[in-house]
């Protein structure tokens, strides 16, 4: 916890972008709810289980994600649901050490892996980046703050999908972009089956073997539940977004949303 907040209270200043006094403590964090308290417990594997399920591809994904965004040096530039932190140091590297990263999760375990990380990584750059628990659907920061962001498996995971999407809409910049990576719904029938079968039969034992069969089995009705690439292009386009492109990736398999303010 220490860890965590001296890099909160030490947060980079750049000419282009202000450190924020930031709260710890928000109201709609307080009470815990069944999701934060799940990615509370997956956090010490999360890491090890992502490179393994995905055979490294997640990585990759990742990247698409990052560059999907446009962010250059010097930018100011959030990760939303930043669990473990993979999205915030990759956009760390692409905003350089006159830039900053806001790494925001409500997953206090989630964020001390990404904050012991930052310190086991020691990388120069990566001292661009804060650590903020807070709600992706109330964001602490003022509007039109930001000139990127990223969101990598979590809009799924947010209740109120709508109000998270208005809240990017409201702290990017005119003409910045949001970046949505994600498990794809699909519409064609053989990619659902099969990322069905996958998650049957490959994520869910796996999971089992660390104990952590319950959290798995949530992914599979989480992305029942989602949203397709049509309905994710809506759903920003009402949020205020002037444009709104969804990307397949992998056969299918995973998507990605780009909506420019
Ligand atoms: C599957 S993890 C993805 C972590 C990271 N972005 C990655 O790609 O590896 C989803 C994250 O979303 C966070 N999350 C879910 N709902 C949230 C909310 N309403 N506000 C903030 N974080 C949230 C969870 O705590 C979790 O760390």
């Amino acid at each position: 916890m220490a860890t965590l907040q001296l890099q909160l209270s030490s947060g980079y200043q750049s000419s282009s972008c202000r450190h924020l006094p930031i709260s710890l403590s928000y109201p709609s964090i307080r009470c815990a709810n069944d999701r934060q308290l799940l990615f509370n417990r997956i956090a010490p594997v999360y890491d090890n289980l992502n490179d393994m399920l995905s055979l490294g591809q997640h990585r990759i994904w990742k990247r698409m994600a990052v560059s999907w965004t446009g962010a250059k040096l010097g930018d100011c530039v959030l990760d939303l649901c930043c669990g473990s932190g993979d999205l915030a140091f990759l956009l760390s590297e692409k905003v350089g050490s006159n830039g900053k990263v806001s790494g925001l999760d409500f997953s206090k375990e989630q964020l001390l892996m990404a904050s012991s990380r930052q310190h086991l990584l020691s990388k120069a750059c990566y001292k661009n980046i804060e650590w903020i628990e807070g709600d992706a659907t109330n964001l602490p920061f003022p509007d039109r703050y930001f000139n990127a962001i990223t969101i990598g498996y979590g809009l799924r995971n947010v209740v109120d999908k709508r109000k998270a999407m208005q809240e990017m809409f409201r702290v990017l910049k005119p003409g910045s972009k949001a970046s949505v990576l994600d498990f794809n719904k699909s519409t064609q029938p053989f990619v659902a089956s099969f990322q069905e079968w996958m998650i049957d039969n490959v994520v869910v034992p796996v999971a089992t073997a660390y104990g952590l069969a319950k959290e798995y089995e949530y992914l599979k009705g989480s992305i029942r539940e989602y949203l397709t690439g049509n309905e994710l292009e809506e759903l920003a386009l009402d949020a205020g977004f002037s444009t709104a492109k969804y990307y397949e990736i992998s056969g299918g398999l995973m998507g990605n949303l780009v909506a420019t303010r």
